[in-house]
């Protein structure tokens, strides 16, 4: 009996099994060589010809233009790691990727699938429970090592020159934006300016707008400075005009335009009467607006972004206000200085000295345009790394120093598992240990040796024995201040094993059309509710939207 429409394809068995371990593994294969301090980096060219080089996992996997549904699967554990933690995104991806392979030989030998889901998914808690108890804490105060950490994110991904430089800037932010309700880095802003070197990047306590004021009449500079913040214009509507003009002689154009330069000056007014010397103004300012404006000697800003007025909201105490009727004193913040400056031939508008900043900028500066866009995701990671440092208080080494501790002290769980897990147990052992041999690998060493030697030293107890990839000597990675938080590899272990037990159980692959697009938005009224069904189903499994169509 035929279920399936003509032009749908299906895969069935050890087939869809090997089809989607393939293409996850390609996957893990893409962002591999960029792994560590030695990795290289990745040029990627879009249809248009924009061009972005990079090192950072999750950035190449998001401009790969990656369709195969498993493949996806694969690219979600990478973003699922950069929005938890921000860094340890090629970690996740690669981990995936040599559970799969190792699952593969698993599965030629006739282990289930299940079995094999079950084992992984034991020996990740069994994982996760041993890094938090080796785990090393470190506290808020510790400056030191929280600039060792931020600085660990960076290497190896452009910002090298600079890197303890930008450490101290991205620790000063961190701590900066913190308050009771926790660590936003979101309201850590980055400016980036083409120019000049990395070592000259720097730290602004307060909020940059990338604006410049409206007119030439008004100051460059204000010190003490109420602050007005106004989500609306400084304009008299058009749709009024055309209501209500119903011109006959000259004069009455004159009375209607004179209304209308009434109405403005009456806002001015209201916001000079409220006190403010700066407005920040969400939407347009009207000509005659800013000549008033002028005249009262406010600095004002128009078409202000959304995120900046908050922003400002933030760094100054003042309230954004909808409506100018209502604005009052009260509704004011305050800044020690607004002005406007040059940064790099832009001009920007300063807002500094700000009671609480709560809202920080770093001007990010370098050579050209592709570095700067480069270290700005070296700070992303970075940013991260601090904030979830703060949040845990537990750090490990880094240099392949858990994994390959992990793999050894796994490897005695798995006799205690027995049966067929055993075996899926003692396998993610061994994909563990591809990040310790990537690192080598990498780092022009031979991976063979470099792993003999770590797990030597990992047997006599030294739990924070890596992989010096400078060197290729085994060395104690705490000490030689690389330590990364906890939970970039308890996130890592945990997304990666997700994606791959949930690739190793699928045994049958049903596309509408094939697997490479067509077939996608069959908008033919006909085909009912059920395959509308199954559409979603597959569409919930990552990547395959689209694909639920006839069949
Ligand atoms: N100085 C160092 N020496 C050895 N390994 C390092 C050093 N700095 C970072 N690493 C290791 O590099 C790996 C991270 O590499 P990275 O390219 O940033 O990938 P990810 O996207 O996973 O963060 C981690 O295993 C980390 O411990
Ligand atoms: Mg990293």
């Amino acid at each position: 009996m035929i279920v399936l429409s003509e032009d749908s394809q299906r895969t069935s068995g050890r087939d869809a099994q090997s089809m989607n371990i393939t293409a996850g593994k390609a996957v893990a294969e893409s962002v591999r060589t960029t792994l560590g301090p030695k990795g290289m980096d990745k040029m990627l060219v879009d249809s248009s010809g924009g061009v972005v080089v990079t090192n950072d996992g999750v950035t190449i996997l998001k401009e790969m233009d990656i369709d195969h549904p498993a493949a996806n699967m694969i690219v979600e554990v990478s973003e699922t790691q950069e929005d938890e933690v921000g860094d340890g995104t090629t970690t996740a991806v690669v981990i995936a990727g040599e559970l799969l392979d190792q699952a593969e030989e698993l599965i030629e030998s006739d282990i289930h699938p299940t079995t094999l889901a079950q084992g992984y998914r034991q020996a990740a808690e069994k994982a996760k429970e041993l890094l938090a108890e080796d785990a090393i804490d470190v506290s808020a105060e510790d400056r030191e090592e929280l600039v060792k950490i931020a600085s660990t994110a960076m290497t190896g991904k452009g910002a090298e020159s600079a890197k303890d430089h930008l450490a101290e800037l991205v620790v000063d932010a961190v701590l900066a934006v913190q308050d009771e309700d926790g660590i936003d880095t979101d309201n850590v802003s980055v400016e980036k300016v083409v120019g000049g070197s990395i070592d000259n990047s720097e730290l602004v306590e307060g909020v940059i707008v990338d604006k410049e004021r409206v007119d030439d009449n008004m100051p460059y500079m204000v010190e003490d400075a109420n602050v007005a913040l106004f989500d609306g214009a400084l304009e008299v509507k058009e749709t009024e005009i055309d209501a209500e003009v119903n011109v006959t002689d000259p004069d009455q154009l004159q009375q209607f335009l004179d209304q209308e330069e009434k109405q403005l000056k009456e806002m001015v007014d209201k916001l000079a009467d409220a006190g403010a010397d700066v407005v920040f103004v969400g939407d347009g300012i009207d000509d005659m607006a800013q000549h008033y404006l002028a005249q009262e000697g406010i600095l004002a800003v128009r078409r202000a972004k959304n995120s900046d007025l908050k922003r400002l909201a933030r760094a100054t105490g003042a309230r954004v206000v909808g409506n100018l009727d209502d604005i009052e004193e009260s509704d004011l913040g305050f800044a020690g200085s607004v002005a406007q400056k040059d940064v790099g031939g832009d001009e920007r508008i300063f807002v500094e000295d700000v009671e609480d900043a709560k809202a920080v900028t770093m001007i990010l500066r370098g050579g050209t345009e592709h570095v700067v866009d480069e270290v700005e995701r070296a700070i992303d990671d970075s940013l991260g790394v601090v904030r979830v440092t703060l949040e845990d208080g537990k750090v490990l080494p880094g240099g392949g120093a858990p994994e390959t501790d992990l793999a050894l002290e796994l490897r005695d769980f798995a006799d205690s598992v027995g049966g067929r897990e055993q075996l899926a147990v003692e396998a993610f052992a061994d994909a563990l240990e591809v990040i310790p041999r990537t690192l080598a690998e990498n780092a022009g060493l031979d991976p063979i040796d470099s792993l003999v030697d770590l797990r030597a030293r990992h047997d006599a107890g030294e739990f924070g024995a890596g992989l010096d990839a400078y060197t290729g000597e085994v060395i104690d990675m705490e000490a030689e201040g690389v330590t990364e938080p906890l939970r970039v590899k308890t996130q890592a272990i945990e997304s990666a094993t997700e994606a791959a037990v949930m690739i190793l159980r699928i045994d049958d692959v049903i596309a509408a059309g094939d697997l490479s697009g067509g077939q996608v938005g069959d908008d033919d009224g006909d085909d009912g509710g059920a395959p509308g069904g199954m559409g979603g189903g597959m569409g919930g499994m990552g990547g395959m939207g689209g694909m639920g169509g006839a069949m």
